[in-house]
């Protein structure tokens, strides 16, 4: 059973480190430092990774910048495109940051 899953297009970037936070909506922000999270991918659920959770914080969709969007390895253009079509119309957003702890 995974505690969190993502998008199959973003595992390399998670399993290489190159992405290190998440942005989610409040039905996701129960998460707490330190926790360890199953990673599964959303399409078909299969673990591929362990992460451990470094901080959780509210974040305005106006309030994202350039650091951001280079912790999810994309530009800020491109991190509130994304957002835009995973959460239309969402502007309180949580900044879930980890790293990760073991691969599948
Ligand atoms: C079910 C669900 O919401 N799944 C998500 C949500 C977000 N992501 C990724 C996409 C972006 O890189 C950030 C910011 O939302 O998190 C995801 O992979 N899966």
């Amino acid at each position: 059973m995974n505690d969190i899953t993502f998008f199959q297009r973003f595992e390399s970037d998670i399993v290489a480190g190159r992405k290190t936070i998440t942005l989610r909506d409040a039905s996701e922000s129960h998460f707490t430092p330190g926790q360890q999270l199953r990673v599964g991918r959303y399409e078909d659920d299969v673990y591929f990774c362990t992460i451990e959770v470094i901080s959780v914080a509210p974040v305005a969709l106006d309030q994202l910048t350039d650091e951001h969007a280079r912790q999810e390895n994309m530009t800020l253009p491109q991190l509130k495109e994304v957002i835009g079509e995973i959460y239309p119309g969402l502007i309180e957003l949580y900044a879930i940051v980890f790293k990760r702890v073991a691969t599948a």
